[in-house]
């Protein structure tokens, strides 16, 4: 069942857990039918209030919203958003290591090209996980075991991809059993592309894990793909969308693998879930620290490179 490969730098632990042969096929009809989330219309109108009369698409509405200060200082301490930011570095946020049977697992989940893998890759400092423009190329559930201490577990997208159809429906069911069934799953992290929200799919995917009673978080992905006033109003939109889920912890994440922005906070709810917030917090609160100081710096830089430049007489 399991397979140890041997990388250079990292063993990693790569087990493939098959569909039963006897699971029901995923079927879009909406099942127990208890409306749970609010649709991205709705809550467009509810946030901007718009009068009933007046006839507004949702593009209109998303550029009315008003986002609040707070994301918005968020965002530039975190360095989010299409605008130009100083250099990044690669860090190396979870090492990957010999893999134990026991350990918490945290599953990441999403739509088909919403970043799954590559998320898990940036956390692991690795480039285990396989990656590629072109959705659809996850098609086993692979569990990434870091620090020794527990598995990120990365999943098949579901919604388009490049696979043929059966294929492509034997996931869900794949998924769906294994945030059924898996004791040791902790947490789940729903990936959002920033760029689009949540879909219909998200949406049906957010009430089985209602219904499975599991918790999980929303993580907005490819932030550096969105400007920041529209990250943030994103941000809010999300957030109102997914408040009435009895399962989704409230916090919205916001991440970019790419630049590697955000992930501090991801990396903290992971260890906090796996129940290993002190003894890391303590091993990397220096490094917090440090990296704090060199946001600020880099904030300060972009701030003073930003400055309009006064027209000449
Ligand atoms: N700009 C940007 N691109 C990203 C980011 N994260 C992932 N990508 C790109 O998005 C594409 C899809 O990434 P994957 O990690 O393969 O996505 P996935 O969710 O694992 O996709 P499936 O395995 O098909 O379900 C790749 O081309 C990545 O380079 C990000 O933070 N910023
Ligand atoms: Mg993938």
């Amino acid at each position: 069942m399991a397979s140890i490969r041997n990388r250079p730098l990292i063993s990693m632990l790569r087990t493939v857990v098959r569909p039963p042969a006897t699971c029901r096929h995923y079927s879009t009809e909406k099942r127990h039918s208890r409306p749970v989330f609010t649709t991205t219309a709705d809550s467009l109108k509810e946030a901007v209030r718009v009068g009933k009369s007046e006839e507004l698409s949702n593009r209109q509405l998303f550029s009315r919203l008003q986002p609040d200060a707070k994301t918005l200082d968020a965002l530039d301490m975190l360095q989010l958003g299409t605008e130009k930011r100083g250099r990044f570095e690669r860090r190396k946020w979870f090492p990957v290591q010999r893999a134990r049977e026991t350990l918490p697992e945290i599953g990441f989940v999403g739509r088909s090209n919403v970043g799954k893998s590559t998320l898990v890759n940036t956390l692991c400092g690795s480039s285990a996980a396989r990656v590629s423009e072109r959705p659809g190329l996850t098609q086993q559930i692979n569990f990434y075991t870091a620090d020794n201490d527990f598995h990120l577990v990365d999943m098949p997208g579901y919604g388009f991809a490049y696979v043929k159809e059966e294929q492509k429906q034997a996931w869900v069911p794949l998924i769906e059993k294994y945030v059924r069934e898996r004791k040791r799953l902790k947490r789940v992290m729903l990936l959002l592309d920033a760029r689009h929200g949540i879909k219909a799919n998200d949406q049906e995917f957010m009430e089985l894990l209602d219904r499975t009673g599991t918790k999980y978080q929303v993580v907005m992905t490819k932030c550096d793909l969105v400007s920041r006033i529209d990250l943030a109003k994103r941000h809010l939109l999300v957030a109102q969308e997914t408040q009435k889920s009895r399962n989704c912890i409230p916090r919205v994440l916001m991440v970019s693998a790419k630049h590697e922005r955000g992930l501090n906070d991801l990396r903290k709810e992971i260890l906090h879930t796996c129940g290993l917030g002190k003894k890391y917090l303590a091993m990397h609160k220096k490094k917090e620290v440090i990296a704090k100081a060199e946001y600020m710096e880099q904030l300060a830089i972009f701030k003073e490179t930003s400055r309009p430049k006064k027209r000449r007489q």
